[in-house]
């Protein structure tokens, strides 16, 4: 899975291009006033929806209201680990451009790495980068654009206070990079219909803020369990058929023949156990000759997984690595996506007990449901699943029930409850989803789990359709064969013909004027022409193609897994997070 991974000698380039093409678009001699640099197309179109798919996939309500973000941080404490990889050459060719263009002798760190979105009504004002105590450490700013003005958003435009360029129309692939103190006073104009996506980015010459220890610490520590030698000791085997053709492609991949070795040009890495490791990784290509590794592999992360999390989790055995990769919720405020012009009462009155919930019912909803309603996909979960045991029956209230599809037994039934522990529940709870009143035959195993795989399909699909490419579409013959056994219905990960319990819509908020509202929302977070193309590939939708996307987004997930396996090591020994060269 190549990233584009840019050479010093194409940035110059770039730089050339991007001067001409500013001295147009600015009628301006010299870009580089104010140490400010702008690159064009500096991210391909595709990184950009892949920072978009894992953006869409993951955020959280930001640090301010109409804001989103999607830290590494968090995707790490999300057990999303494995998204952290698209970003890795990005960081280490961000940080290469900064240390060029500002003649860095010494080597600049990471402060900060977040994908942030601004939704109708965000703004910023007049600003340095550093101007506050807690954010003296920054030293350089770059801000990578994911989407395009006019089209996925309108407003907010970037100003320099002084000097040029003035005004900069945030388009697809581009990044600006300048200084964070006061040579550079900025704003950004409100936003004011659709989802303006960035990469923000810090860099520091203070290592006590250097962002990588942090994030390898946190790592560390999700992986304590996850030690790959460790795991190939149990030589734990189990049935092949699942595993096949990752097997396939991963041998071709893992001939790398030999010493252990970092070929990232700053770092000349000796791993402490690098002995050992090579051996192990010499086992692994053994194994993996034999079919072995994958199996045991995986078995001994889902042993370990099993132990940790709650052993009467009904969901818990069904299939390996579907509850492995999933996704799993921060705290369930953090989905809370208020939007109306009283967003800024919401926030002063969210600290008090209820009315958060009361707030949700009039302004938001869980940016999850939210994003998957925008794209025409409503979510049906069990009705025990969505009341939560500790909490009080007495609070909540149930109506509104409508006619039950008659292609289906999903049951139309409008929730109304405390939205802070509901929302937790319903965050962590399987559920099917339902496009254009069909129901997609297959049962994730919580709203994140099927947000990502229907963002992973809008992302696929437009790549699918801007370059023609021909995806499989076996696959879903695959995943039929997969789960062929015999199994009970309602099972997570399992294609099911029809839930063997009645299943409820759980958008709380929404019922009332479902349409309506939904109308609302994709302009506030998803509008102009891609999401118009976007809906009209949606609306051709056949659910078995869906379906086989399912297990794209398995192989996707999984690859990124190894990736980040592979390269831990690496980062542990060097303290530095880059991307390693399989
Ligand atoms: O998104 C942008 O264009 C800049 C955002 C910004 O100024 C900031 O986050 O400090
Ligand atoms: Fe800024």
């Amino acid at each position: 899975r190549p990233l584009p991974l840019p050479t010093r000698s194409t940035f110059f380039h770039i730089a050339h291009i991007s001067a001409q093409i500013h001295t147009i678009s600015f009628g301006l001699q010299d870009l580089m006033t104010g140490g400010r640099l702008v690159l064009p197309n500096f991210l391909s179109l595709d990184t950009c929806k892949e920072l978009e798919f894992v953006h869409k996939s993951c955020s959280v309500v930001g640090y301010k209201p109409h804001v989103l973000s999607t830290t590494l941080s968090h995707l790490i404490a999300t057990n999303c680990a494995e998204l952290i990889i698209p970003f890795i050459s990005i960081r280490d060719s961000l940080r290469e451009v900064v240390e060029d263009h500002f003649g860095c002798e010494f080597e600049l760190f990471v402060e900060f790495t977040g994908l942030i979105s601004w939704t109708q009504g965000a703004t910023i004002g007049w600003h340095s980068d550093s101007n506050q105590p807690y954010l003296r450490q920054r030293h350089y700013s770059a801000v990578c654009y994911l989407n395009n003005y006019g089209e996925d958003f309108e407003g907010g435009l970037f100003h320099f206070q002084q000097g040029e360029p003035h005004t900069l129309v945030p388009s697809v692939g581009t990044v600006v990079i300048y200084t964070a103190d006061e040579q550079n006073i900025h704003c950004v104009d409100e936003v004011t219909s659709g989802e303006r996506c960035t990469l923000a980015m810090w860099f520091t010459r203070d290592h006590l803020h250097n962002e990588d220890a942090r994030l390898i610490k946190q790592l560390s520590e999700a992986f304590i369990y996850c030690d790959l030698l460790h795991l190939l000791e149990k030589g734990v085997s189990s049935e092949s058929r699942y595993f096949d053709k990752k097997l396939q492609s991963s041998s071709q991949q893992q001939d790398n023949g030999g010493a252990m070795r970092s070929t990232h040009e700053n770092y000349e890495i000796k791993l402490p156990a690098n002995e050992s490791y090579s051996k192990g990784i010499n086992s692994i290509k053994k194994k993996a000759s034999s079919n072995e590794w994958y199996n045991s592999f995986y078995k001994g992360v889902v042993d370990i997984e099993a132990v940790r999390c709650n052993a009467d989790d009904k969901y818990m055995n069904s299939s390996a690595l579907v509850n492995t990769l999933l996704p799993k919720a921060a705290s369930s405020t953090m989905y809370w996506f208020v939007h109306d012009d009283q967003s800024q009462v919401a926030e002063n009155e969210s600290s008090c007990k209820n009315s958060l919930a009361e707030l949700l019912e009039r302004n938001g909803d869980n940016i999850c449901e939210l994003r998957l309603a925008c794209l025409g996909f409503e979510c049906f979960q069990e009705i025990e699943c969505l009341m939560p045991t500790s909490c009080d029956p007495a609070k909540m209230s149930f109506g509104g029930r409508a006619e039950v599809p008659s292609s289906s037994n999903l049951q139309d039934v409008t929730l109304s409850f405390n939205g802070q522990i509901a929302g937790r529940s319903k965050l962590e709870t399987p559920l099917m989803l339902q496009f254009k009143e069909e129901p997609i035959p297959y049962v994730f195993k919580s709203c994140l789990h099927a947000l990502s795989v229907v963002q992973y399909f809008v992302w696929r699909k437009s790549i699918k359709l801007s370059l023609d490419a021909d995806v499989s579409k076996s696959s879903s013959m695959t995943i039929f064969e997969r789960h062929s056994d015999e199994q009970p219905n309602f099972q997570l990960g399992e294609l099911v013909a029809q839930p063997a319990k009645k299943l409820c819509r759980s958008s709380m908020v929404l019922s009332e004027s479902y349409q309506e509202n939904i109308k609302t929302w994709r302009k506030i977070i998803n509008s102009g022409r891609i999401s118009h193309q976007q809906s009209a590939d949606l609306a051709f939708l056949d659910k078995l193609e869906f379906v086989s996307f399912i297990q794209q987004w398995e192989d996707y997930i999984f690859d990124l897994w190894k990736m980040l396996l592979y390269s831990l090591p690496y980062w542990k020994a060097s303290s530095c997070i880059f991307h390693v060269k399989s």
